[in-house]
């Protein structure tokens, strides 16, 4: 059974109310392959601005949220308070906040079980810095890094696994596709021995780090790459290209 191609845009910490919606209008007058699962990302400031723009078909997702249902947490947004402005998703474990704001596996695992719980899918990213790599330590970091939350959380169904390398995001130094298809397969074995082969069958693994709508076609082509978590260019007229990245 193919898996079905998906792409999301994580804006991080840009944009206006004004850009946004820029984006938005691009995304609802372009063209792409209907079967590509489209979901955009950007501050929680603006996630309700950009569901209210952005036409039915293309999802949106949060950049993080918390593992309590309510109350006194000052600052984080909750599972519920998503669901009440029709947001259907997050990204959780952006490296970026496993490494400035130094969140945990357990903490990412916690609230990865917290969002699936609730309904909320989760775009579950790991990867491993370049230090990490050049020790030979790539798979051991990821699959740890997963393994943390298939501790907590047995139906995948509802996670996308975003294979980011540290050292590519945000770089301009892509992994090369032999580079990433081989942390996706490794990944995948890991998800069939783990959570058995229906799951590691059914779960998108898609790549994040420095993706453009330059070497998109080529990373796409491999087996194991089931779409793309694009940073820098999904702000840009090119992220179109990248939502098109199979068909070509
Ligand atoms: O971190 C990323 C997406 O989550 C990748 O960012 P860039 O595409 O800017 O390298």
């Amino acid at each position: 059974m193919a898996r079905q191609f998906f792409v999301g845009g994580n804006f991080k910490m840009n944009g206006t109310i004004q850009s946004i919606k820029e984006i938005v209008q691009r995304l609802n007058d372009a063209k792409f392959d209907p079967n590509t699962e489209v979901v955009i990302s950007p501050p929680s400031l603006y996630l309700l601005i950009t569901r209210e723009h952005l036409r039915s078909g293309i999802e949106v997702a949060a950049q993080n949220v918390f593992d309590k249902p309510n109350g006194a947490f000052t600052g984080e947004i909750s599972v519920d308070q998503l669901k009440d402005s029709n947001i259907t998703w997050t990204i959780l474990g952006h490296s970026e906040r496993r490494v400035i704001l130094q969140e945990t596996d357990q903490f990412i695992a916690s609230k990865t079980k917290f969002a699936l719980d609730g309904g909320i899918g989760v775009i579950l990213c790991v990867g491993e810095t370049l230090e990490q790599r050049e020790a030979g330590k790539t798979n051991e970091v990821v699959l740890s890094q997963l393994k943390a939350v298939a501790d907590q959380v047995k139906d995948w169904s509802k996670i996308v696994v975003a294979y980011e390398p540290v050292w590519a995001i945000g770089t301009g130094k892509v992994a090369t596709t032999e580079q990433a298809q081989a942390v996706h397969a490794a990944i995948r074995e890991w998800l069939s021995k783990e959570l058995g082969g229906e799951t590691a069958e059914k779960t998108r693994i898609i790549y994040g780090g420095s993706v453009s709508e330059k070497n998109c076609k080529e990373l796409a082509k491999e087996k194991d790459i089931d779409g793309f978590l694009v940073g820098g260019a999904s702000l840009k007229p090119a992220f179109v290209d990248i939502l098109n990245a199979k068909q070509a």
